[in-house]
């Protein structure tokens, strides 16, 4: 019903058309039986030849008409078809993109790639086929109906009461295929989300030598969807073979009842030839809609699916008259912040407060929390208690458009698309010059091994940078970052594959280049890269347990400090050897 009211409705103008020409075609089809039936009473049994050009030149005429009108039904019915279903996707695809990111931790990518792919082609075909010969059946059944009113209202009534058993079966069996379909649609996701995660990890499978193990698990998912389909199949021909006979032994009614009738005369033998002719378009007609019934409850079942996609809202969205502003400076402060994800909370009353123009390295240890709180500042995902400010204002009230564009992240899990590697670094900011392109490149270390490729920065990457080694990735992920330009900048673990000399060198440059007001985030594990902070922050278990700057912290005599002498051990003891 919401695919008819939101997609279907508004269309109604475009409908006119096909549904006039199909009308006209339906016509002309309900008024051949009619002129046979003039034939046979009038000229083949009264020998009223007169009449016998002037017939099969109207038959002639109706036919010639039909193909025209045939050919206009069946095109622009496509073309709405294609036009909805167009619409569908497109909605489908810009709902995803306003999902909060807990959304997706949530959700798989086969699943939602089901919705776009083979959901949204279900209901089109619905459309361009079912809802077409559903018309077009609804009124072949009403005037050929009217027609055998009109010539026999008895034998009329007998066919149509003949009909009531085939009616009420093909409801029940629509009911029937209902929840199949559902679980089928469901079986196809999963289909969907095995083959592609087993895809997108497959060089894991490989290396563990997993083969057998995932052949398994595809086998197990591809069997399910085997016994569903045979589920289908089985509840299909209990019913359909009932219907069929059903149809038949309507026939039979109409022909023992309409002979009766003839002998009696009450009909001419015209009307009974007319009369088998409607019959067999009534019954077509109650195949049709027997048919239809699976199509419509496959259309139910991922109509449903698409709907709760695009009835649903993102919990995280901006207000209305959100605050815009037109620069950012990048001050950021957590007031009491606390985070939960499901039941956990992973972030405890943090309170801080970071100058614009700053730069803050978070060190802790795994789990601690340190992403968790840099994704708070792009609101990616809400506090459960407290608030995060930016510029002086709560991120809740900002417009989330406007406070991600002026962020630039480099994720810990690099992704790069599948595209050239000029496009990957433009993806942030698709105005900067070639000049900038190979500024923020050289700033970023990846200058040099990209114009070591054939094609420089033309050079096609896999959807994962494949062909590149990690560290390459990771300074692709950085080049991305810095050339938005933006006055925050989020680096998590963004130099964990590269090495101390390179990383040395990459940090070394964002602070030459800095733009002086811009805020850093550095998440680090090494003393080298954290040490420089104007502050450094020490996480463990969901709480900021040290802050200050590198001298600060070494005094405390604390976390910080263990990991500094850690690190600096074995070049103490290096340095005490030589001495
Ligand atoms: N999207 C999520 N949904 C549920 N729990 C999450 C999610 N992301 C992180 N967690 C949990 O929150 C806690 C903190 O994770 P977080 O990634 O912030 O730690 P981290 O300090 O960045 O760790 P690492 O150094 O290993 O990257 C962990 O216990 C983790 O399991």
């Amino acid at each position: 019903m919401e695919l008819f009211n939101k997609y279907i409705r508004k269309h109604y103008k475009s409908f006119i058309i096909p549904i006039l020409s199909m009308i006209i075609c339906i016509i002309g089809d309900t008024l051949s039986p009619y002129i046979q039936k003039l034939l046979l009473d009038n000229v083949f049994s009264k020998g009223n030849a007169s009449l016998l050009g002037k017939l099969l030149l109207l038959l002639f005429i109706i036919s010639a008409v039909k193909a025209i009108f045939a050919y206009y039904k069946e095109y622009l019915f496509d073309i709405i078809s294609a036009d909805i279903t167009r619409s569908i996707r497109s909605d489908l695809f810009k709902k995803i993109q306003t999902f909060e990111f807990s959304y997706f931790d949530n959700m798989n990518t086969g699943e939602l790639m089901s919705r776009i792919s083979e959901d949204a082609d279900i209901v089109w075909q619905t459309i361009s086929f079912g809802l077409r010969l559903f018309i077009e059946n609804l009124i072949y059944f009403l005037l050929s109906s009217i027609v055998m009113f009109y010539l026999s209202w008895k034998l009329a009534l007998a066919c149509i009461v003949a009909l009531i058993p085939i009616a009420y079966l093909t409801i029940v069996l629509q009911k029937k295929l209902s929840p199949n379909y559902e679980a089928l649609s469901d079986q196809t996701a999963e289909i969907n989300s095995t083959a592609q995660q087993n895809i997108a990890g497959v060089r894991l499978v490989k290396a563990f030598a997993r083969e057998k193990h995932e052949i398994l698990k595809f086998l197990n998912t591809n069997k399910e969807y085997y016994s569903l389909n045979m589920k289908l199949a089985r509840t299909n021909s209990n019913f359909l073979p009932l219907i069929d006979f059903l149809t038949n032994l309507s026939l039979a009614v109409m022909v023992i009842f309409g002979g009766y009738l003839a002998i009696v005369g009450d009909i001419t033998l015209g009307t009974l030839l007319a009369f088998s002719s409607y019959i067999l378009t009534l019954v077509g007609c109650m195949k049709m809609f027997g048919n239809l019934t699976t199509l419509l409850a496959q259309n139910k079942a991922s109509a449903k699916k698409i709907f709760t996609i695009l009835n649903r809202d993102s919990n995280i969205v901006s207000n209305n008259d959100c605050y815009k502003p037109k620069t950012v400076k990048g001050h950021i402060e957590f007031k009491n912040v606390s985070l939960k994800y499901n039941n956990e909370v992973v972030l405890n009353n943090i309170n801080i407060d970071i100058p614009a123009g700053s730069t803050v390295a978070i060190m802790g240890t795994t789990g601690s929390g340190k992403t968790s709180l840099l994704n708070l500042i792009g609101r990616y995902y809400d506090v459960l208690d407290g608030e995060v400010l930016v510029d002086g204002v709560n991120i809740k009230k900002w417009d989330l458009n406007t406070l991600r564009s002026n962020m630039s992240v480099v994720f810990q899990d690099t992704f790069l698309f599948s595209d050239t590697i000029a496009n990957n670094i433009r993806f942030s900011n698709e105005e900067i010059s070639d000049e900038e392109l190979v500024k923020v490149s050289k700033e970023a270390c990846a200058y040099n091994f990209i114009t070591s490729l054939n094609d420089g920065f033309d050079t096609l990457i896999g959807e994962r940078g494949l062909g590149l080694s990690g560290g390459q990735k990771q300074r692709l992920a950085i080049a991305r970052a810095l050339a938005r330009k933006s006055n925050i900048l989020i680096l998590d673990d963004a130099t964990s594959a590269l090495d101390m000399e390179t990383e040395f060198t990459l940090l070394k440059n964002l602070k030459e280049n800095k733009n002086s007001e811009a805020t850093t985030f550095i998440v680090g594990h090494r003393i080298s890269a954290v040490k420089d902070a104007d502050i450094i922050l020490f996480m463990e278990n969901g709480h900021i347990v040290e802050s200050g700057n590198h001298e600060q912290l070494l005094k405390k005599k604390g976390y910080y400090y263990n990991i500094y002498k850690d690190q600096f051990k074995d070049f103490d003891e290096l340095e005490s050897e030589v001495v």
